[in-house]
Protein backbone atom coordinates (compact mmCIF):
# COMPACT_ATOMS: atom_id res chain seq x y z
CA UNK A 1 0.00 0.00 0.00
CA UNK A 2 1.54 3.21 -0.95
CA UNK A 3 0.91 6.02 1.40
CA UNK A 4 3.45 7.94 3.78
CA UNK A 5 4.71 5.17 5.87
CA UNK A 6 5.61 3.26 3.49
CA UNK A 7 7.25 6.00 1.64
CA UNK A 8 9.51 6.49 5.13
CA UNK A 9 10.15 2.94 5.43
CA UNK A 10 11.36 2.35 2.40
CA UNK A 11 13.71 5.48 2.92
CA UNK A 12 14.93 4.35 6.61
CA UNK A 13 17.61 2.41 5.44
CA UNK A 14 19.12 5.43 3.40
CA UNK A 15 21.63 7.23 5.26
CA UNK A 16 23.59 10.55 5.13
CA UNK A 17 26.79 9.26 3.97
CA UNK A 18 28.61 11.91 6.29
CA UNK A 19 26.81 11.09 9.46
CA UNK A 20 26.32 7.63 8.28
CA UNK A 21 22.60 7.58 9.73
CA UNK A 22 19.74 6.96 8.34
CA UNK A 23 17.99 10.27 6.33
CA UNK A 24 14.24 9.29 8.52
CA UNK A 25 15.83 9.16 11.59
CA UNK A 26 17.53 12.23 11.30
CA UNK A 27 14.35 13.89 10.42
CA UNK A 28 15.95 14.79 6.83
CA UNK A 29 12.66 13.35 5.09
CA UNK A 30 9.42 15.66 5.37
CA UNK A 31 6.54 16.11 4.24
CA UNK A 32 5.45 13.17 2.10
CA UNK A 33 3.18 13.86 0.22
CA UNK A 34 1.17 11.14 -2.36
CA UNK A 35 -0.86 11.73 -5.84
CA UNK A 36 -1.53 9.70 -8.64
CA UNK A 37 1.71 7.29 -8.23
CA UNK A 38 3.81 10.03 -7.49
CA UNK A 39 5.55 10.53 -4.01
CA UNK A 40 6.90 14.25 -3.15
CA UNK A 41 8.92 14.98 -0.22
CA UNK A 42 10.87 17.80 1.20
CA UNK A 43 14.85 16.20 1.81
CA UNK A 44 16.39 18.80 4.27
CA UNK A 45 19.92 19.09 3.86
CA UNK A 46 22.36 19.85 7.10
CA UNK A 47 24.27 22.75 4.94
CA UNK A 48 22.80 24.44 1.57
CA UNK A 49 26.75 23.41 0.18
CA UNK A 50 26.33 19.60 1.02
CA UNK A 51 28.80 18.06 -1.72
CA UNK A 52 26.85 14.62 -1.38
CA UNK A 53 23.44 16.68 -2.46
CA UNK A 54 22.93 14.74 -6.04
CA UNK A 55 23.90 11.37 -4.88
CA UNK A 56 21.53 11.60 -2.07
CA UNK A 57 18.51 12.77 -3.69
CA UNK A 58 19.36 9.62 -6.58
CA UNK A 59 19.20 7.04 -3.53
CA UNK A 60 15.83 8.74 -1.72
CA UNK A 61 14.66 8.17 -5.88
CA UNK A 62 16.23 5.23 -6.25
CA UNK A 63 14.59 3.49 -2.95
CA UNK A 64 11.11 5.00 -3.09
CA UNK A 65 11.16 3.70 -7.04
CA UNK A 66 11.16 0.19 -5.29
CA UNK A 67 7.23 0.32 -3.99
CA UNK A 68 4.67 -0.58 -6.09
CA UNK A 69 2.59 2.41 -8.08
CA UNK A 70 5.27 4.60 -8.20
CA UNK A 71 5.73 6.66 -11.56
CA UNK A 72 7.39 9.73 -10.29
CA UNK A 73 9.58 10.41 -6.84
CA UNK A 74 9.67 14.55 -7.27
CA UNK A 75 12.14 15.93 -4.12
CA UNK A 76 12.52 19.25 -2.71
CA UNK A 77 16.17 20.21 -1.56
CA UNK A 78 16.69 22.49 1.00
CA UNK A 79 19.11 22.79 4.09
CA UNK A 80 18.76 23.65 7.71
CA UNK A 81 22.23 24.47 9.17
CA UNK A 82 23.13 23.00 12.90
CA UNK A 83 24.44 25.89 15.64
CA UNK A 84 27.46 24.83 16.26
CA UNK A 85 28.00 23.96 20.56
CA UNK A 86 28.21 26.92 22.61
CA UNK A 87 31.13 27.14 25.17
CA UNK A 88 30.55 27.89 29.14
CA UNK A 89 33.90 30.27 28.54
CA UNK A 90 33.29 31.36 25.53
CA UNK A 91 30.23 34.16 24.11
CA UNK A 92 28.76 33.46 20.44
CA UNK A 93 27.09 35.86 18.12
CA UNK A 94 23.54 35.89 18.23
CA UNK A 95 22.01 34.78 14.65
CA UNK A 96 25.65 33.08 13.91
CA UNK A 97 25.34 29.45 13.46
CA UNK A 98 29.21 28.50 13.06
CA UNK A 99 32.73 31.09 12.98
CA UNK A 100 35.48 29.51 10.89
CA UNK A 101 38.53 30.89 10.92
CA UNK A 102 40.84 31.10 7.44
CA UNK A 103 44.67 30.98 8.63
CA UNK A 104 48.10 30.77 7.15
CA UNK A 105 51.06 29.72 8.54
CA UNK A 106 53.03 32.62 6.50
CA UNK A 107 51.65 35.80 4.10
CA UNK A 108 50.75 35.69 0.31
CA UNK A 109 50.04 31.96 0.11
CA UNK A 110 46.58 32.66 -0.82
CA UNK A 111 44.69 32.77 2.56
CA UNK A 112 42.30 35.81 1.71
CA UNK A 113 42.03 34.24 -1.88
CA UNK A 114 40.69 31.20 -0.01
CA UNK A 115 38.20 33.01 2.41
CA UNK A 116 36.53 34.99 -0.21
CA UNK A 117 35.90 32.43 -2.68
CA UNK A 118 34.91 30.15 0.46
CA UNK A 119 32.33 32.80 1.34
CA UNK A 120 31.49 33.42 -2.33
CA UNK A 121 30.49 30.10 -3.05
CA UNK A 122 28.78 29.41 0.50
CA UNK A 123 26.49 31.89 -0.33
CA UNK A 124 25.98 30.57 -4.13
CA UNK A 125 24.75 27.55 -2.59
CA UNK A 126 22.35 29.41 -0.76
CA UNK A 127 23.79 29.84 2.84
CA UNK A 128 24.10 33.51 4.80
CA UNK A 129 27.22 34.44 5.12
CA UNK A 130 29.86 37.07 6.47
CA UNK A 131 33.00 37.49 6.24
CA UNK A 132 35.65 38.95 8.83
CA UNK A 133 38.97 40.37 7.28
CA UNK A 134 40.82 40.49 10.29
CA UNK A 135 44.19 41.02 8.28
CA UNK A 136 46.36 44.03 9.81
CA UNK A 137 48.78 43.79 7.51
CA UNK A 138 47.42 42.83 3.84
CA UNK A 139 43.62 43.86 4.02
CA UNK A 140 42.75 42.75 0.65
CA UNK A 141 39.41 41.25 1.24
CA UNK A 142 37.26 44.56 0.59
CA UNK A 143 39.38 44.80 -3.16
CA UNK A 144 38.73 41.01 -4.06
CA UNK A 145 34.98 41.18 -2.75
CA UNK A 146 34.65 44.24 -5.21
CA UNK A 147 34.37 46.51 -2.21
CA UNK A 148 37.37 48.77 -2.33
CA UNK A 149 35.18 51.74 -2.12
CA UNK A 150 32.77 50.80 0.32
CA UNK A 151 32.18 52.79 3.42
CA UNK A 152 31.07 50.83 6.70
CA UNK A 153 27.77 52.70 7.94
CA UNK A 154 28.05 53.22 11.97
CA UNK A 155 24.56 53.22 14.08
CA UNK A 156 24.70 54.22 17.47
CA UNK A 157 23.48 51.31 19.75
CA UNK A 158 22.35 50.58 23.45
CA UNK A 159 26.04 49.36 23.90
CA UNK A 160 28.21 51.63 21.88
CA UNK A 161 28.72 51.72 18.04
CA UNK A 162 27.06 49.16 15.43
CA UNK A 163 28.84 48.51 12.05
CA UNK A 164 27.12 47.62 9.22
CA UNK A 165 28.68 45.20 7.00
CA UNK A 166 28.87 46.01 3.51
CA UNK A 167 27.81 43.48 1.42
CA UNK A 168 28.58 42.02 -2.51
CA UNK A 169 28.68 38.83 -4.43
CA UNK A 170 26.21 37.96 -1.36
CA UNK A 171 28.95 38.31 1.17
CA UNK A 172 28.55 40.72 4.44
CA UNK A 173 32.06 42.01 4.82
CA UNK A 174 33.70 43.94 7.62
CA UNK A 175 37.34 44.09 7.36
CA UNK A 176 40.44 45.88 8.80
CA UNK A 177 40.53 47.68 5.82
CA UNK A 178 37.62 49.86 6.16
CA UNK A 179 38.88 51.18 9.87
CA UNK A 180 42.25 51.97 9.50
CA UNK A 181 44.39 54.17 7.88
CA UNK A 182 46.39 52.33 5.17
CA UNK A 183 49.73 54.64 5.21
CA UNK A 184 49.59 53.73 8.97
CA UNK A 185 52.46 51.61 9.86
CA UNK A 186 51.72 47.97 10.99
CA UNK A 187 53.54 48.10 14.10
CA UNK A 188 50.56 50.95 15.40
CA UNK A 189 47.64 48.93 13.97
CA UNK A 190 49.08 45.92 16.13
CA UNK A 191 48.00 47.09 19.72
CA UNK A 192 44.36 48.23 17.61
CA UNK A 193 43.51 44.21 17.03
CA UNK A 194 42.19 43.02 19.80
CA UNK A 195 39.60 45.91 20.27
CA UNK A 196 38.89 45.53 16.51
CA UNK A 197 37.79 42.02 16.31
CA UNK A 198 35.71 42.05 19.40
CA UNK A 199 34.11 44.78 17.60
CA UNK A 200 33.77 42.99 14.68
CA UNK A 201 32.27 39.80 16.44
CA UNK A 202 29.78 41.30 19.18
CA UNK A 203 29.37 45.09 17.26
CA UNK A 204 28.44 44.18 13.84
CA UNK A 205 24.96 43.65 12.53
CA UNK A 206 25.60 40.51 11.41
CA UNK A 207 21.83 39.22 11.62
CA UNK A 208 21.38 35.62 10.77
CA UNK A 209 24.58 34.09 9.42
CA UNK A 210 24.89 29.97 8.72
CA UNK A 211 28.84 31.13 8.12
CA UNK A 212 30.91 33.40 10.00
CA UNK A 213 34.72 33.09 7.97
CA UNK A 214 37.29 35.04 9.85
CA UNK A 215 40.16 36.01 7.62
CA UNK A 216 42.87 35.90 10.01
CA UNK A 217 46.66 37.82 9.88
CA UNK A 218 49.40 34.95 8.83
CA UNK A 219 50.96 33.54 11.57
CA UNK A 220 50.28 32.68 15.06
CA UNK A 221 49.71 35.57 17.25
CA UNK A 222 46.94 38.09 18.89
CA UNK A 223 44.39 37.85 16.40
CA UNK A 224 43.99 34.16 16.87
CA UNK A 225 44.31 34.29 20.38
CA UNK A 226 41.67 36.72 21.07
CA UNK A 227 38.68 35.10 18.01
CA UNK A 228 39.90 31.45 19.83
CA UNK A 229 39.42 33.06 23.72
CA UNK A 230 36.26 34.88 22.45
CA UNK A 231 33.62 33.08 20.42
CA UNK A 232 33.24 28.99 20.33
CA UNK A 233 34.52 28.60 16.81
CA UNK A 234 33.26 25.73 14.39
CA UNK A 235 36.74 25.51 13.09
CA UNK A 236 39.45 26.54 11.21
CA UNK A 237 41.27 25.68 8.42
CA UNK A 238 45.12 26.22 7.03
CA UNK A 239 45.90 27.21 3.57
CA UNK A 240 49.14 26.15 2.57
CA UNK A 241 51.81 25.94 -0.55
CA UNK A 242 53.42 22.69 -1.26
CA UNK A 243 56.75 23.72 -0.26
CA UNK A 244 58.30 21.97 2.81
CA UNK A 245 58.75 25.96 4.31
CA UNK A 246 55.20 27.03 4.72
CA UNK A 247 54.25 23.54 5.85
CA UNK A 248 56.26 24.11 7.99
CA UNK A 249 54.61 27.03 9.10
CA UNK A 250 51.20 25.15 8.77
CA UNK A 251 52.56 22.69 11.68
CA UNK A 252 53.08 25.30 13.80
CA UNK A 253 49.85 26.77 13.12
CA UNK A 254 47.76 23.50 13.81
CA UNK A 255 49.20 23.15 16.87
CA UNK A 256 48.58 26.29 17.96
CA UNK A 257 44.70 26.10 17.26
CA UNK A 258 44.87 22.51 18.45
CA UNK A 259 46.02 24.04 22.01
CA UNK A 260 43.38 26.74 22.13
CA UNK A 261 40.81 23.98 21.33
CA UNK A 262 39.97 25.00 18.11
CA UNK A 263 39.35 22.08 16.28
CA UNK A 264 41.53 22.19 12.48
CA UNK A 265 39.05 21.23 9.48
CA UNK A 266 41.76 20.75 7.45
CA UNK A 267 44.06 21.97 5.04
CA UNK A 268 43.88 23.62 1.90
CA UNK A 269 46.59 23.15 -0.86
CA UNK A 270 46.86 26.41 -2.78
CA UNK A 271 49.61 27.13 -5.87
CA UNK A 272 49.20 23.30 -6.25
CA UNK A 273 50.30 23.17 -9.90
CA UNK A 274 50.06 25.67 -12.58
CA UNK A 275 47.99 25.72 -15.83
CA UNK A 276 48.47 28.14 -18.44
CA UNK A 277 46.19 29.92 -20.23
CA UNK A 278 47.39 28.61 -23.57
CA UNK A 279 47.71 25.33 -22.76
CA UNK A 280 44.45 24.55 -20.13
CA UNK A 281 44.72 20.58 -20.25
CA UNK A 282 48.71 21.39 -19.09
CA UNK A 283 50.15 21.39 -15.58
CA UNK A 284 53.19 22.43 -14.26
CA UNK A 285 53.84 21.01 -10.29
CA UNK A 286 56.25 24.67 -9.90
CA UNK A 287 56.34 24.07 -6.22
CA UNK A 288 56.71 20.69 -6.19
CA UNK A 289 53.70 18.08 -5.66
CA UNK A 290 51.65 15.83 -2.87
CA UNK A 291 53.15 18.56 -0.36
CA UNK A 292 49.51 19.49 0.84
CA UNK A 293 48.71 15.79 0.53
CA UNK A 294 51.60 14.47 2.81
CA UNK A 295 51.41 16.83 5.49
CA UNK A 296 47.53 16.43 5.86
CA UNK A 297 48.64 12.56 6.45
CA UNK A 298 51.64 13.59 8.71
CA UNK A 299 49.23 15.95 10.83
CA UNK A 300 46.15 14.01 10.95
CA UNK A 301 44.25 16.30 9.37
CA UNK A 302 42.12 15.89 6.26
CA UNK A 303 43.51 17.63 2.82
CA UNK A 304 40.34 19.76 2.04
CA UNK A 305 41.54 20.29 -1.91
CA UNK A 306 44.12 21.76 -4.36
CA UNK A 307 43.88 24.99 -6.15
CA UNK A 308 45.96 25.59 -9.17
CA UNK A 309 47.62 28.91 -9.80
CA UNK A 310 45.52 30.18 -12.56
CA UNK A 311 46.52 33.89 -13.52
CA UNK A 312 42.58 34.61 -14.35
CA UNK A 313 42.36 33.97 -10.21
CA UNK A 314 45.01 36.88 -9.55
CA UNK A 315 43.03 38.89 -11.86
CA UNK A 316 39.93 38.40 -10.71
CA UNK A 317 41.08 39.15 -7.37
CA UNK A 318 42.39 42.57 -8.30
CA UNK A 319 39.00 43.16 -10.19
CA UNK A 320 36.76 42.88 -7.50
CA UNK A 321 35.22 39.72 -9.24
CA UNK A 322 35.62 36.18 -7.33
CA UNK A 323 36.54 33.62 -10.19
CA UNK A 324 33.94 31.58 -8.28
CA UNK A 325 31.67 34.58 -9.70
CA UNK A 326 33.44 35.23 -12.58
CA UNK A 327 34.55 32.09 -14.17
CA UNK A 328 32.74 29.08 -12.03
CA UNK A 329 33.38 26.89 -14.83
CA UNK A 330 37.70 27.21 -14.08
CA UNK A 331 39.82 24.65 -12.58
CA UNK A 332 40.20 26.57 -9.41
CA UNK A 333 36.70 27.95 -9.16
CA UNK A 334 35.98 24.16 -9.18
CA UNK A 335 38.54 23.55 -6.27
CA UNK A 336 37.37 25.89 -4.14
CA UNK A 337 33.59 25.54 -4.32
CA UNK A 338 34.11 22.04 -3.36
CA UNK A 339 36.97 23.19 -0.62
CA UNK A 340 33.63 25.15 0.72
CA UNK A 341 31.32 22.09 0.40
CA UNK A 342 34.05 20.36 2.17
CA UNK A 343 34.09 23.20 4.97
CA UNK A 344 30.70 23.20 5.48
CA UNK A 345 29.67 19.00 5.28
CA UNK A 346 32.32 18.74 8.25
CA UNK A 347 31.32 21.68 10.19
CA UNK A 348 27.68 20.33 10.17
CA UNK A 349 29.19 16.67 11.28
CA UNK A 350 30.80 18.06 13.74
CA UNK A 351 28.02 20.34 14.98
CA UNK A 352 25.60 17.71 15.12
CA UNK A 353 27.98 15.09 16.48
CA UNK A 354 28.45 17.61 19.42
CA UNK A 355 24.21 18.23 20.12
N1 LIG B 1 45.95 29.95 -6.93
C1 LIG B 1 46.30 31.19 -7.29
N2 LIG B 1 46.52 31.48 -8.59
C2 LIG B 1 46.89 32.73 -8.97
N3 LIG B 1 47.07 33.75 -8.13
C3 LIG B 1 46.87 33.51 -6.82
C4 LIG B 1 46.45 32.23 -6.33
N4 LIG B 1 46.30 32.32 -4.98
C5 LIG B 1 46.58 33.58 -4.64
N5 LIG B 1 46.94 34.31 -5.73
C6 LIG B 1 47.34 35.71 -5.77
O1 LIG B 1 48.46 35.85 -4.90
C7 LIG B 1 48.40 37.07 -4.19
C8 LIG B 1 48.40 36.78 -2.68
O2 LIG B 1 47.19 36.12 -2.37
P1 LIG B 1 46.36 36.47 -1.04
O3 LIG B 1 46.27 37.94 -0.83
O4 LIG B 1 45.10 35.69 -1.12
O5 LIG B 1 47.33 35.83 0.01
P2 LIG B 1 47.35 35.96 1.61
O6 LIG B 1 47.94 34.71 2.11
O7 LIG B 1 46.02 36.35 2.10
O8 LIG B 1 48.34 37.16 1.74
P3 LIG B 1 48.55 38.16 2.99
O9 LIG B 1 49.52 37.47 3.84
O10 LIG B 1 49.11 39.39 2.32
O11 LIG B 1 47.24 38.38 3.61
C9 LIG B 1 47.14 37.77 -4.68
O12 LIG B 1 47.48 38.66 -5.70
C10 LIG B 1 46.28 36.64 -5.23
O13 LIG B 1 45.41 37.06 -6.26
Amino acid sequence: MLNADSVLEVLRPVQDPELRKSLVELNMIRNVAIADGTVSFTLVLTTPACPLREFIVEDCQRAVKTLPGVQEVKVEVTAETPHQKSLPDRTGIEGVKNIVAISSGKGGVGKSTVAVNVAVALAQAGAKVGLIDADIYGPNAPTMLGLADAQVMVSKGPQGDILEPAFNHGVKLVSMGFLIDPDQPVIWRGPMLNGIIRQFLYQTQWGDLDYLIVDMPPGTGDAQLTLAQAVPMAGAVIVTTPQTVALLDSRRGLKMFQQMGVPVLGIVENMSYFIPPDMPDRQYDIFGSEGGAKAAQELGVPLLGCVPLEIPLRQGGDRGLPITVGDPESASAKALKAIAQQIAAKVSVAALASA
